[in-house]
């Protein structure tokens, strides 16, 4: 085991041992830019889904202005969420050798790790991150082989049927907006085909949090992203009209929607996917938990043909969501670009 995590330490590719730094490694120290301001006096919007006769039309002019917002009273139980944010602490305090058992494999999508854009930047971020794709058992054996993982692994295993199904829903009122039914958009929105990943973060306590980075600026490649910020501010998404960071404050029990990619593709950009970063504090263990939500294995997305014609030709060619995480290896941000269509303007 220890020969293992030596050579992982080498190549730079596992997260850090926070709790054994006192201080930032120059690994970790970024250059604090100020190029974009951070903008305090707008916000996200908050849509209450209880109210469902203004929802679409609030959540449409969200996916247009921002490409993210929040959502109250959605359905998700606060004790689950609860039970969530404790599994996912109890999770990431472990020490890191034990951490360690369960990482992610250079080709695998779950298990421990670095997000996987580490290698776009030249210093590392003060973060680690655990991928849970449908069982989590074989990960939680590694991670607790003395104890018991049961709890751990009802609590996801809940959670990933409940981001599901809060995720259908949510495309349901996104489509609507657009003026779309699922009839339009066959292969969507079947539960029994549709492809949902959790993703756990950890940030842990930082001792230079200006010089550090959380999880740097992205876009998400799914059709859309729930995220459960555990109540510990840190997200924050950039204005493009203002040209700044606008942090979108925890609500409790609330939880954020982000516009992916594949959504940007499949509205023929009408709706942005949102830039976001996380930033990290001195003081608190901020941990948070996403849920990727995405089209059929097989599914190649592209833009709807309701939305097009001839003075909006489709922008973009179809692609599966393997195909575009492949891009988005190889391109990071500028993967949409990549899958632009040329003779489009
Ligand atoms: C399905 C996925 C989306 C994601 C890559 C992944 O395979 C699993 C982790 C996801 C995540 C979380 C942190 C930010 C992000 C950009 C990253 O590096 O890993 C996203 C990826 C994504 O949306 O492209
Ligand atoms: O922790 C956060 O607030 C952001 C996480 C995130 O952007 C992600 O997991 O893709
Ligand atoms: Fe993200």
């Amino acid at each position: 085991m220890n020969s293992m995590s030596e050579s992982f330490k080498a190549a730079n590719i596992i997260p850090l041992d926070f709790k054994a730094v006192l201080g930032l490694p120059d690994s970790h120290t970024w250059t604090p830019t100020t190029e974009y301001p951070l903008i305090l006096t707008e916000s996200v919007p908050v849509i209450d889904l209880f109210d469902s006769s203004n929802a679409m039309s609030l959540i449409g002019n969200a996916c247009e202005k921002w490409g993210v917002f929040q959502v109250i009273n959605h359905g998700i139980a606060i004790d689950l969420l609860s039970e969530l944010e404790l599994q996912t602490r109890r999770l990431f305090t472990l020490p890191a050798d034990q951490k360690l058992r369960a990482v992610r494999s250079s080709e695998g999508f779950t298990g421990y790790g670095l997000p996987r854009i580490s290698s776009f930047f030249p210093k590392l971020m003060w973060s680690e991150g655990f991928s849970i794709m449908g069982s989590p058992a074989e990960h939680a054996r590694q991670l607790w082989p003395q104890d018991d993982h049961t709890n751990f692994c009802n609590v996801m295993e809940q959670c990933q049927k409940e981001m599901m199904g809060l995720s259908e829903k949510m495309i349901g009122l996104v489509l609507g907006s657009l003026g779309l039914t699922h009839e339009d958009v066959k292969g969507l929105g079947c539960q029994a085909q549709a492809q949902g990943l959790l993703h756990l973060n950890s940030y842990p306590e930082c001792p230079d949090p200006s010089r550090a980075m959380g999880l740097a600026p992205h876009t998400d490649s799914s059709l859309l992203t729930l995220l459960y910020q555990c109540n510990t501010s840190g997200l924050q998404v950039f204005a493009h009209d203002t040209l700044g960071w606008v942090p979108v404050d925890p609500i409790t029990g609330a939880i954020v929607v982000n516009i992916g990619d594949l959504m940007h593709i499949m509205s023929n950009a009408r709706f942005k996917s949102a830039l976001h970063r996380a930033v990290v504090n001195k003081i608190h263990h901020r941990v948070s938990v996403a849920y990727f939500y995405g089209p059929p294995r097989d599914l190649k997305v592209s833009p709807w043909i309701k939305l097009t014609d001839p003075d909006h030709p489709p922008l973009y060619r179809p692609v599966t969501w393997k195909e575009y995480l492949d891009a988005k290896a190889t391109h990071f941000n500028k993967a949409l670009e990549v899958i632009r269509n040329t003779t489009s303007s």
